[in-house]
């Protein structure tokens, strides 16, 4: 995106770039409570190529959430712009809107809290197709494609209901929902921060899986700093509402320029290339044993002991 005046390109920060699928600037979101107004989110701006992931970090209240979810105006920003392929989604219509979330969807933290556990799977996969009007045979279509993205089959687990599945497969079903659309970006919301720890890398991967085979973009909100690395392209780090830090994940990693990135680098444990590879068992029957990325593991976990301990006795039971 090129900046329309002199004056936008003058106020417009150096490190948004052209091409972008999403540009975001200069967000700002703030939420009345009894004790007066919050201020939430204070002037963000960052974009997000096509097939790019942007990690977007930070602690506790530092208005991730919030961001994420103004992109999908979840509430909407109080000002800023949201740019979605060149089109400013901050002044659609809802009409507009909804055809927008055809490109654009949302995973939330606790998939329970987002989908009613009581209903079927195929319902909740096909929820958005619904409401998009998408014809019977194209919604059976992408339902069952959406599911095997995730490592799910519509045969066995289509007619079953959602509370029947274990925490990591109820995320897993809330990808597929918003697979089935076909989007183009993914907002991810500490989509694993709810999960056990050895079911973490399972999700972790699914999403790295889908958003290498889809070719989409992510946003991928999370507290944890070693979880978004492994996952991003790029960081942007937030603190208190704004973003203080933005770069190339590796750099960002390696030679981190804010005292707060720092701190937060910190808590990051290190692993030798050496162990970097381990295979986890499956976790349904659907699944099979796989050999992931231990880093995914160890970050997703926090605990390396604990999770090392689980894998290795796996491996002695199957050899
Ligand atoms: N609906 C709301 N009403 C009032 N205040 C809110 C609301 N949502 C968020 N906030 C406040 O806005 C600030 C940012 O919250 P937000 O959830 O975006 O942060 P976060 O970085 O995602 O943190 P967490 O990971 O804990 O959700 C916090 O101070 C929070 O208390």
């Amino acid at each position: 995106m090129t900046p329309a005046t002199a004056a936008d390109a003058a106020t417009r920060p150096g490190y948004l770039r052209d091409g972008a699928l999403l540009t975001v600037e200069d967000l700002h979101c703030s939420f009345k409570t009894p004790s007066g107004r919050v201020s939430a989110v204070r002037g963000v701006s960052f974009d997000v190529l096509p097939g790019e992931t942007l990690g977007l970090v930070g602690e506790s209240g530092c208005g991730k959430t919030t961001t994420g979810r103004a992109i999908l105006r979840l509430p909407a920003a109080q000002s800023g712009t949201v740019t979605f392929r060149g089109d400013d989604m901050s002044t659609y219509s809802r009409r507009q809107m909804l055809a927008a979330r055809r490109r654009l969807q949302m995973i939330f933290q606790d998939p329970l809290s987002s989908f009613n556990p009581r209903r079927k799977v195929v319902d909740i996969v096909g929820e958005g197709l619904d409401i998009q009007g998408v014809r019977r045979a194209e919604r059976r279509e992408r339902i069952s494609t959406a599911l095997h993205q995730v490592g799910m089959s519509v045969e066995l687990v289509g007619d079953r209901r959602a509370h029947e599945f274990s925490g990591g497969q109820c995320q897993r079903i809330s990808i597929a929902r918003a697979l089935a659309l076909g989007p183009e970006l993914i907002v991810c919301d500490e989509p694993v921060a709810s999960l056990d720890v050895s079911v973490q890398a399972r999700v972790l991967n699914v999403l790295q899986d889908i958003r290498e085979n889809n070719d989409l973009s992510l946003v991928f909100v999370s507290h944890d700093l070693a979880v978004v690395k492994v996952m991003s392209d790029r960081i942007a780090v937030m603190h208190r509402g704004r973003i203080v830090e933005i770069g190339d994940a590796d750099a960002v990693y390696a030679n981190p320029s804010h005292p707060y990135t720092r701190r937060l680098l910190d808590a990051v444990p290190v692993i030798a290339e050496s162990e970097r590879r381990v295979t986890l068992p499956a976790v349904s029957d659907d699944d099979e044993w796989r050999t992931v990325d231990r880093e995914l593991v160890e970050v997703a976990s926090g605990h390396f002991a604990a999770i090392g301990e689980v894998v290795s006795e796996n491996v002695k039971a199957s050899s």
